[in-house]
């Protein structure tokens, strides 16, 4: 993903993800702004999701997630700035097209889950019998074809967010827009949405999606957004956000690793006994430290990549 936007309609190129190509469509948004009064909540963001490219959309509370979705979504008017697709200016015919799960949600508490989903595929131009059909594929999907003709609000929260994803997924969509679609889920539940969403990504659906479990987004994510005060202050694939980052290494001898606090160049992020995570000012230092430490009983040096929870850490300090 390119920071800052990139050129349109070259949507059509392969891109890979981890060594598969994957074509599709491109997401993009640039220097979207949003002020309320005389705050600035999203301040000129840029972000491209790629096709097939799962990117985790992440920052704390306030910082912007919510309102940029819905301008993405077109449900909130910009102070300006623009959305692509493909390169050109976003329609309402294009969001059609798209899966969105809202921050507030949106189906209704006293209906049938199946009648509700297979209402809402007809609005989004499916047949009856063509919505009610892929409802149940993603409710029996989510473990919930038993409960097809319950109402909404009789199931528990975590399986209500189940439902609320199976009305975005309904109408295979081009690109999933999806706030905290994770929250409130067990482990199981997680692990199903996962394997549901890649389906999408396989098939070259851009999918951005709102989270604050760090975990998650570093084992599931092909891409991240790191928003702060509404500023992007990070976006890239995992690979480009690691290249960004200083280099660290574990450092393990027989004996106490206490000296490598003398060895110039060397910088020591933690120290405990034998053992000690370093980052070095440059390469060349490398061969230093390695001489010295072979000299007091080397047993390990290996380098340590980041995960992306521990870039967003770094960049949100
Ligand atoms: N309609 C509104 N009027 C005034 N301020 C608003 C409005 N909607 C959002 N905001 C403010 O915009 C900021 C960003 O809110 P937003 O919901 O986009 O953040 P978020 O990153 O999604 O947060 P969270 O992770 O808590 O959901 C907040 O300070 C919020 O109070």
């Amino acid at each position: 993903m390119a920071p800052g936007g990139s050129g349109g309609g070259q949507w059509r190129r392969a891109s890979t993800t981890f060594g598969r190509p994957v074509h599709g469509h491109r997401l993009e948004v640039r220097d979207l702004t949003r002020r309320f009064g005389d705050t600035t909540v999203v301040d000129r963001v840029s972000f491209t999701v790629e096709p097939g490219h799962m990117t985790g959309f992440i920052g704390a509370n306030g910082a912007g997630k919510t309102t940029t979705m819905r301008m993405m979504m077109g449900v909130l008017r910009t102070t300006s700035g623009e959305v692509l697709w493909d390169g050109d200016a976003i329609t309402a015919q294009d969001r059609v097209r798209f899966g969105y799960m809202p921050e507030e949600r949106g189906l209704y508490p006293k209906q049938g889950i199946l009648d509700q989903l297979g209402y809402l595929g007809q609005l989004r131009g499916m047949s009856r019998q063509a919505a009610l059909a892929e409802a149940q594929r993603l409710l029996h999907h989510f473990n919930l074809g038993d409960r097809v003709k319950d109402k909404l609000e009789t199931l528990s929260l975590g399986n209500q967010q189940r439902v609320q994803v199976a009305a975005a997924l309904l109408h295979q969509p081009q690109a999933l827009v999806l706030d905290e679609p994770f929250s409130g889920l067990d482990p199981t539940a997680v692990d199903s949405m996962v394997d549901l969403l890649r389906e999408y990504t396989a098939r070259g659906v851009p999918v951005l999606f709102s989270s604050h479990q760090l975990d998650l987004v570093d084992r599931l994510c092909d891409a991240m957004v790191i928003l702060h005060d509404g500023r992007v202050l990070a976006s890239g694939t995992a690979e480009q956000l690691r290249a960004t980052q200083p280099k660290r290494h574990r450092l393990t001898c027989s004996a106490d690793v206490g000296w490598v606090r003398d060895v110039p160049g060397v910088s020591v992020e933690d120290l405990e006994g034998c053992s000690a995570v370093v980052t070095l000012d440059d390469d060349s230092v490398r061969s230093d430290l390695l001489r010295r430490a072979v000299d007091r009983g080397l047993l390990e040096f290996t380098d340590l990549a980041p995960s992306l929870s521990d870039i967003y850490r770094e960049v949100t300090r």
